[in-house]
């Protein structure tokens, strides 16, 4: 039977979700999604067929999985409004929001609820996220198998038996999206300042993030083999490549997920504190 699935929140992270599972054959009616703005709410009812409600304790009444999607720091104060509806209904809880450990969920859901962390990223939307997932000890081996089915929908699931390792699947692959736009931005500019016209120079640099990345996934060679095929010994590409390597390109990618996964555990310590 097709699980019944509310989100709490539909903003950036939640419509990507839903709206991937949608495109991936999801029922919509089997979809309910809750947010503050009727206007936004009555929009994404028309786009993707779901329902949507304002009252998030009515959103839960006959939710076999409630999926926590607004900001960390709102968290709190919606737990505590879903907790008496939560504890009738005992649906499989999902919190997607960076940070916060399932026992703080946990707490401020009453308490003896089955939590399962997910860290998934915008991808979702055409079906090709990333997501990382972890079950506290309430969680059910069938609930497991639920989640994972739910997520596969929209991309790649990787279960952590460590929670802090959400941490590191933050830094990689839930913030990850945003690096990438970054440097397919800064590929652009570079092209436009090498005198390419602006679309061109936005087409290419889209085309070809899309082409490395589609050949590293069904490629049998790993990236670095990739990269070294494209660089031809005193050619164009080892003098870029030399001048990434020499003004530390690696060490940013190290200090950039450092600080994200220390940003992880600062909001959960942030807003854990009563
Ligand atoms: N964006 C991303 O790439 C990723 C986000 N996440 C996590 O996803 C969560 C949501 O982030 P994101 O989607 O980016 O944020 P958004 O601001 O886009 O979405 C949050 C939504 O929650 C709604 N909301 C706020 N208060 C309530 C409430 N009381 N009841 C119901 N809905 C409410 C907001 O409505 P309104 O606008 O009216 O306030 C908004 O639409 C965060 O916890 C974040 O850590 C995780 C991985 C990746
Ligand atoms: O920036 C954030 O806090 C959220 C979590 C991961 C991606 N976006």
């Amino acid at each position: 039977m097709t699980s019944q699935v509310t989100f709490i929140g539909a903003g950036n992270m939640a419509s990507a979700i839903f709206g991937g599972m949608i495109e991936g054959g999801y029922p919509a009616a089997a979809i309910t999604a809750t947010g503050r703005d009727p206007q936004s709410l009555d929009a994404l009812a028309s786009r993707y067929g779901i329902q949507t409600t304002s009252d998030n304790d009515v959103a839960v009444e006959h939710a076999d999985v409630v999926v926590l999607a607004v900001k960390p720091q709102v968290m709190r104060e919606v737990c505590h409004e879903l907790r008496d509806s939560v504890q009738r209904q005992r649906p499989l809880i999902v919190s997607v929001a960076a940070g916060l450990s399932a026992e703080t969920l946990d707490n401020w859901l009453g308490g003896n609820m089955a939590v399962i962390r997910c860290m998934p990223n915008t991808p979702s939307l055409v079906g090709q996220g990333a997501a990382g997932l972890y079950a506290n000890a309430r969680v059910s081996e069938e609930q497991k198998r639920l989640a994972t089915s739910l997520l596969e929908t929209v991309g790649l699931v990787e279960w952590v038996a460590d929670e802090h390792l959400l941490e590191a699947v933050t830094a990689v692959s839930g913030s990850g999206p945003a690096y990438f736009f970054l440097i397919m931005e800064a590929l652009e500019d570079a092209g436009k300042k090498l005198g390419l016209p602006a679309d061109s120079a936005r087409r290419l640099a889209l085309q070809t993030a899309y082409g490395a990345a589609s050949m590293a996934r069904e490629s049998e060679f790993e990236p670095a083999e990739l990269r070294r095929r494209v660089t031809s010994p005193n050619g164009t590409t080892e003098r870029a490549i030399n001048s990434f390597e020499d003004d530390g390109l690696r060490q940013l990618f190290e200090h950039a997920t450092q600080a994200c996964a220390t940003r992880a555990r600062e909001l959960a310590d942030e807003l854990s504190r009563d």
